[in-house]
């Protein structure tokens, strides 16, 4: 069978290109280092045969299963604590109480694909990965992932053999969405709510997630200091500045990492800033609350009780849901927003036609399972929004297709 690797002029003009984009990233051009990754990975897969490759993929699953189970003993944490310069498995076994053959025979597996480092027989030590994966959100992550999201795949068959199919929006009347059927007929949202831990794994998680991801703020795209303007007067970038008057909703902010990163930022700003989630968030916010920032229990699905903000901000909401749920979710703010001075703000992938990423793709993947949603692509953001009564001003973006956007409307 013939393959890429066969093609000796196909892989010298990709190490050509990567050779260029090494020497643009050495001279500050930092979306070089994207360019790369990317390159790097077509590299591989012109070298790797198509039995390498797909023999990856069948078993990438394990990996989830050996950081789980290794963070779950205790393994994952004592390698970070006690691991510099090295530590042997006998030792993570006796701090832990975990088997020590387990031990070796997975630690054995995230060092093939990097996520620790194998210093000699059965020893060990932490790398840059290991180290951030150990972060409380990201530890949130692995297990959010692990345990409540591959129940889902292992019951996908047997729910399309109900004659349920797979549709694409099954949190439409009379739908039961595959999340609801492999976990006992509860939502998403029931399943954390009735569970601290895994509520709390989320929320945690949900906070951390852009961490070292080299993706610029939301307020980077949309460029606040040229939108909003702290002086009244007529230029329709003034904000208000009387005492009641609101700048920002997070609306479902989670913990509120970016409504208090916006505040900190942007100090000089006159208005309040306010942050919505349902309660448990919010009473979990209340524990150390933000500074400059109120706190507000709301359900999105009720009537907004903020009216006429200059900015309502909804990061990775719509992505959750289907375009009727949205429209009920958005029709609220909607009805609060003032025509003339109100802003509207989606975070969110916008899906080029073609070329998507693995990152975007894989994550409209993974909406449609977990929740009812979708990534959207320009055309689908167009008309969702059209269907509400607003008008997209821009969509902000810095032009990776690996990042998302801003999509700034009004009321039409
Ligand atoms: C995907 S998270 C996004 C959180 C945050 N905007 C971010 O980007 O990190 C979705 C958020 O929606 C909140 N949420 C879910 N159902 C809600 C509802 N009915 N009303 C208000 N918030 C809700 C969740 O608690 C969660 O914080």
């Amino acid at each position: 069978m013939q393959q890429d690797s066969d093609d000796p002029t196909k892989l010298e003009s990709l190490l050509e290109i990567i050779q260029k984009d090494v020497k643009a990233l050495k001279a500050g051009d930092l979306a070089a280092r994207t360019r790369l990754v990317d390159r790097i990975a077509q590299l591989q897969r012109a070298v790797e045969t198509p039995a390498e490759r797909t023999f990856k993929m069948r078993f990438a699953f394990l990996q989830q299963f050996a950081i789980r189970i290794l963070i779950e003993n205790g393994t994952f944490t004592t390698l970070c604590a006690k691991g510099d310069p090295k530590i042997t498995t006998e030792e993570l076994s006796q701090a832990t109480g975990g088997n020590k053959l387990l031990i070796e025979r997975l630690m054995r597996l995230l060092a093939a694909v990097g996520v620790i480092d194998e210093i000699a027989e059965n020893t060990y030590k932490p790398n840059a990965v290991t180290h951030f994966m150990n972060q409380p959100g990201f530890i949130g992550a692995e297990k959010h992932h692990f345990d409540l999201h591959t129940s889902v795949g292992v019951r996908m068959i047997e729910y399309m053999r109900t004659g349920a199919g797979v549709e694409q929006f099954n949190d439409e009347p009379g739908k039961q969405p595959p999340w609801e059927y492999s976990h006992n007929g509860k939502s998403f949202w029931k399943s954390l709510e009735e569970d601290p831990e895994c509520k709390q794994d989320f929320d945690l998680y949900m906070a951390a997630r852009r961490q070292g991801d080299l993706v610029p703020e939301w307020f980077q795209l949309y460029p606040v200091g040229q939108e909003l303007v702290p002086t009244t007067g007529n230029n329709v970038r003034s904000l208000k500045t009387g005492k009641d008057d609101v700048l920002f909703v997070d609306v479902a902010g989670g913990l509120g990492h970016d409504v208090t990163k916006f505040r900190a930022y942007f100090p000089q700003l006159p208005g309040r800033c306010v942050l919505q989630d349902l309660p448990k968030t919010i009473a979990q916010v209340r524990k150390n609350p933000p500074q400059g920032v109120e706190l507000m229990e709301y359900d999105f699905f009720t009537p907004q009780p903020v009216k006429g903000a200059r900015i309502y901000f909804f990061r990775n909401i719509a992505h959750d849901w289907s375009d009727l749920r949205c429209s009920e979710i958005f029709s609220h703010t909607i009805a609060a927003m003032d025509k003339e001075y109100s802003r509207i703000l989606f975070e969110d992938f916008v899906l080029p036609s073609t070329g998507a990423t693995y990152r975007s793709a894989s994550m409209d993947v993974h909406m449609l399972f977990s929740l009812a949603g979708i990534e959207r692509t320009e055309g689908h953001w167009r008309e969702l929004l059209r269907g509400l009564g607003l008008e997209i001003v821009k969509i902000w973006s810095d032009g990776i297709v690996e990042h998302e956007a801003v999509i700034e409307a009004r009321k039409a």
